[in-house]
C-alpha cells in the first residue's frame, strides 16, 4: 500500500509547524515558557504547533475518522489565566497560515485553535489508523536555542508507516563533536520515511531531496554515539560503559529526535537513551524516529534487543531503555549494553 497522499500532508504540516516554531525561538519570551504538572516546560510553540499540525492535516486529508496521538492538550489554556496565552497562540497559527497562503479561510478563533489541540487526545492502538505527533520534541532544547523536533508519524494497524522529522535548527552537512555550528542562517533539515520507500532528506526551504543511508561502519573504534544533552533524561555513566566496547570518541550531546535524523544519515553510528527508572517512553518520542532509521537500514531495539511496539496505546512498554544503530554494529553493541546493565545492576541494586 502506498501512503503517498498522506506523506505529501504529513510534509507540508511539519514544515509548517516549524516556521511557526522558528519564529518563537527566535524571540522567545518569558511568558511564551509554562509548567506543567509534570514540572516539564510547554510553550506557546508546542500548542501552536499541535493546531497548526492538526489543522494542515484535516484540510489535506477530509476524513471522517481522523484519530491522532499527540503530547500536549488544552486543560491549562482552558484555566484562569490561560486567555493571553491563547490569544498569543492562535494569532501565531493564523499569521503562519496566512503568510504561506494555501488555504482559503476565515482566521481561526481561539475555541478552533483549543479544538485543534485536543484531536490530539486519541488512545492510538493496535486497531485502525492513528497519526502520532510530538509538536516540539526536546522543549528544553528548543528553550535553550538549540536542537528540537517535529515529530510526525502514521501508525497502520499498530506499526509506523510514515514518519516526518523537522529538525529547523539541524544542518544540512553532518554533525560531529569537533565543529559547533551556528544556528544562525540554517534552513534546517526535513526526514521523511515510507515504509519499503527508503528515508529521503531535504532541506525545509524545499530543496530537492536526497536518500540518506546510516553508518556502515563495523569498526566500534571508528563509531561516534549520540546521547541526550540532557543528564536528567538519560544515564550518561552508563553509555559512556559502552567503552568496553572499543568505542573512542567522545558521545555528542543533542536534544530531541534530531538525534534518530542525524544516524539515519550516518553522522554517527549508534544512539543510545537509558532513561532513570520509573520514566515510561511515549510514542510521540520515537515512532517518526524510528521509521527515519529503519528505512535508512538502521536498527532500533530496547535493551532486551525486541523491536519497540507501537500499539500498545500512547506508552511503549519496553525493557529498559533504547538503543539505535546499524545491523552489523547492533549485536556487539546489545551484548555490550546488556553486559554494563547487569554490571551496574549488581553495583547499584536500585537501578
Ligand atoms: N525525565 C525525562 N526522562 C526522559 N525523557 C524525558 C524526560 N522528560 C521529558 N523527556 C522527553 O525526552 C525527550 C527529549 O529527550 P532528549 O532530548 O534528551 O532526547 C523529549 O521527548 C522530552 O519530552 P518533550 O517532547 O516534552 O521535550
Ligand atoms: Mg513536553
Ligand atoms: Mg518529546
Ligand atoms: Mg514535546
Amino acid at each position: 500500500m502506498s501512503y503517498e497522499k498522506e506523506l505529501k500532508a504529513a510534509k507540508k504540516a511539519a514544515s509548517l509547524a516549524a516556521q511557526l516554531c522558528q519564529k518563537v525561538q527566535k524571540a522567545l519570551l518569558q511568558s511564551d515558557v509554562h509548567s506543567k504538572s509534570d514540572k516539564s516546560p510547554v510553550t506557546v510553540a508546542d500548542y501552536g504547533s499541535q493546531a497548526l499540525v492538526s489543522f494542515v492535516l484535516g484540510k489535506e486529508l477530509p476524513t471522517a475518522s481522523f484519530s491522532m496521538v499527540a503530547e500536549e492538550d488544552s486543560a491549562d489554556l482552558r484555566k484562569d489565566g490561560g486567555q493571553d496565552t491563547l490569544e498569543r497562540i492562535t494569532k501565531l497559527i493564523n499569521d503562519t497560515l496566512s503568510s504561506d497562503g494555501s488555504y482559503d479561510l476565515s482566521p481561526l478563533s481561539g475555541e478552533d485553535v483549543l479544538t485543534a489541540i485536543d484531536s490530539g487526545k486519541s488512545e492510538g492502538g493496535p486497531n485502525g489508523r492513528h497519526w502520532v505527533l510530538d509538536p516540539i520534541d526536546g522543549t528544553k532544547g528548543f528553550l535553550r536555542g538549540d536542537q528540537y523536533a517535529i515529530a510526525l508519524a502514521l501508525l497502520d494497524e499498530g506499526k509506523v508507516v510514515l514518519g516526518v522529522l523537522a529538525c529547523p535548527n539541524l544542518p544540512l552537512q553532518p554533525i560531529g563533536n569537533t565543529e559547533k555550528h551556528s544556528l544562525q542562517n540554517q534552513a534546517g533539515c526535513l526526514f521523511f520515511a515510507e515504509v519499503g520507500g527508503g528515508t529521503h532528506m531535504q532541506s525545509l526551504d524545499g530543496s530537492l531531496s536526497t536518500k540518506v543511508h546510516v553508518s556502515s561502519t563495523v569498526n566500534p573504534a571508528e563509531a561516534s554515539f549520540f546521547e541526550s544533552y540532557e543528564a536528567a533524561h538519560s544515564l550518561h555513566d552508563l553509555s559512556s560503559s559502552i567503552a568496553t566496547l572499543g568505542v573512542q570518541a567522545p558521545p555528542v550531546r543533542i536534544d530531541s529526535q534530531a538525534k534518530y535524523g542525524a544516524l539515519s544519515r550516518g553522522d554517527g553510528a549508534i544512539y543510545l537513551r537509558f532513561p532513570h527508572k520509573g520514566y515510561r517512553e511515549k510514542i510521540w518520542d520515537h515512532a517518526a524516529g524510528c521509521i527515519v532509521v529503519t528505512e535508512a537500514g538502521g536498527v532500533v531495539t530496547d535493551a532486551g534487543g525486541n523491536p519497540l511496539d507501537f500499539s500498545k496505546g500512547r506508552f511503549l512498554d519496553l525493557d529498559t531503555g533504547i538503543i539505535v544503530t546499524n545491523q552489523k554494529l547492533m549485536p556487539l553493541l546489545l551484548k555490550a549494553v546488556q553486559d554494563a546493565l547487569s554490571e551496574s545492576s549488581q553495583a547499584t541494586p536500585s537501578l
